[in-house]
């Protein structure tokens, strides 16, 4: 389905997914992001207070201080020809995510955090691959197959890096006054924010909720969650933003100009209330994710029967799936230019209601948004503001000259998200 008014009923309507994501079950349990209704509900009040601006505020020194080891990292491709810039941005998103989630991290640390991520990595390819072979759906024939043996294997070193990590917490998580005291920092001592991280936030308003809080299983799946969801999504959507910037000479220019204008000295840390005044900047992130959503599919299950605007009845127990893609590239809503890049859409008020959608739409959006988009924001910045990003060379594309994609669940093109890096003048 990829008419946004359609789209937009089934989404504020069933909030059940397909069954496919069982084959997530036996990793992330019930973790809100594919839970069924009744179990995502409670879950979802827990989580959306840990996202609120002011915490999510004080997530982008962290943004920050990773951006700069990226752009440091940087320094020795510059004039190298293609760099595919991906891995680059997926170490920026996955340390920052084990950071925001446990608080500050040691280089040890980190190296356990790559070994977490791994683990996560290659249980999805058993599920994709799962899932593309029926036969496989069987929970029988499943448990012979050599896969189920290795998705054990990696499910067992993702818990035991989540528990050793709640465990090292243990003291902090267990004293509820000492997370309260914090809060009122927050309220009295505005130039000295303190940092709550995911972690202390997800238990503290378990408890709020209800009065045990968590179970030590139910806080591992939501943490789970939390590092999945907000990791690759963001280098996906860093790294379409940086190709579409080194393609577009004269959009990258503006950027620039905007960033030396409103931000001025590198020096000065970067804080929210500056960087939301990032309007261009900010319509350029926007218009790459309408092109380039990075999970570029969604679905919901239809309890009942359920009328759509056009008439149409989807009937009780059908399947949908949401082509974010195709509603974002849909020329109904967007015109004729809808494959084009033209960031100038989401400043000149052009962005039809329904039309964009990549964090979804309804009770179950996305609750990272705008952890999201100041994280990307974070990371440009620091980049552009060192370095001019020019397109690969003799790099494939499409018969027609567009990007070529991959679907791993997220898109992602296949040249790694090559582009080439130019030193500015200081
Ligand atoms: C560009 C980056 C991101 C994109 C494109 C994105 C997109 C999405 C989409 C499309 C959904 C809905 C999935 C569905 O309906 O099946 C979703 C859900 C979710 N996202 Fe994001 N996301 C991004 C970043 C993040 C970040 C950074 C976090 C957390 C730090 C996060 C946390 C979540 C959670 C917890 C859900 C489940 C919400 C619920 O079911 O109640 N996301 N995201």
């Amino acid at each position: 389905m990829s008419d946004g008014d359609q789209v937009n009923t089934v989404l504020r309507t069933a909030l059940e997914k397909h069954y496919i994501y069982k084959f997530m079950k036996p990793v992330i349990g019930n973790g809100s992001v594919f839970a069924p209704v009744h179990v995502w509900r409670p879950r979802r009040k827990i989580l959306i207070p840990s996202f609120a601006p002011r915490y999510v505020y004080n997530f982008i020194s962290v943004f920050e201080a990773h951006s700069k080891i990226v752009a440091d990292q940087l320094e020795s491709k510059v004039g190298r020809g293609n760099i595919g810039c991906f891995d680059y941005l997926v170490s920026y998103a996955l340390i920052s995510i084990c950071e925001t989630i446990f608080g500050e991290t040691s280089d040890t640390q980190r190296t356990l955090d790559r070994t977490f991520f791994n683990a996560f990595s290659q249980c999805l390819k058993y599920i994709a691959k799962r899932m593309k072979k029926p036969w496989l759906h069987v929970d029988a024939i499943y448990k012979l197959s050599p896969m189920y043996a290795m998705q054990i294997k990696y499910t067992n070193i993702i818990y035991q890096y989540i528990d050793n990590m709640i465990y090292a917490k243990q003291e902090l998580l267990a004293d509820n006054d000492a997370i309260g005291k914090a809060d009122e920092r927050v309220k009295t001592n505005k130039s000295q924010p303190p940092f709550h991280s995911f972690l202390e936030l997800v238990v503290k308003n378990s408890k709020k909720y209800n009065k045990k809080g968590y179970t030590h299983e139910e806080l591992r799946e939501e943490i789970i969650v939390l590092a999945v969801a907000g990791s690759d999504t963001i280098a996906v959507g860093t790294s379409f933003t940086m190709l579409m910037l080194a393609e577009h000479p004269d959009v990258q220019d503006k950027v620039y100009k905007e960033i030396q204008e409103i931000l001025g000295d590198p020096d000065k840390p970067l804080e929210a209330k500056d960087l939301i005044k990032l309007t261009y900047t900010t319509a350029v992130i926007k218009e790459s994710l309408r092109l380039y959503p990075p999970v570029p599919l969604i679905t919901r299950h239809c309890h009942k029967d359920l009328e759509l605007p056009s008439g149409l009845v989807l009937p009780a127990g059908c399947d949908v799936v949401i082509n974010i893609l195709g509603v974002q590239r849909n020329p109904d809503y967007w015109g004729e230019d809808a494959n084009e890049f033209k960031p100038e859409r989401f400043i000149s008020g052009d962005v039809p209601p329904n039309g964009f959608i990549v964090f979804s739409q309804g009770a179950r959006n996305c609750v990272g948004q705008q952890y999201a988009m100041l994280s990307i924001a974070t990371v440009l910045v620091t980049i552009l503001r060192r370095y001019r990003l020019k397109p690969a060379t003799n790099v494939r594309r499409t018969k027609d000259n567009q990007l070529r994609l991959t679907y791993q669940v997220l898109i992602k093109e296949v040249n790694n998200f090559a582009v080439q890096f130019q030193r500015r003048e200081q």
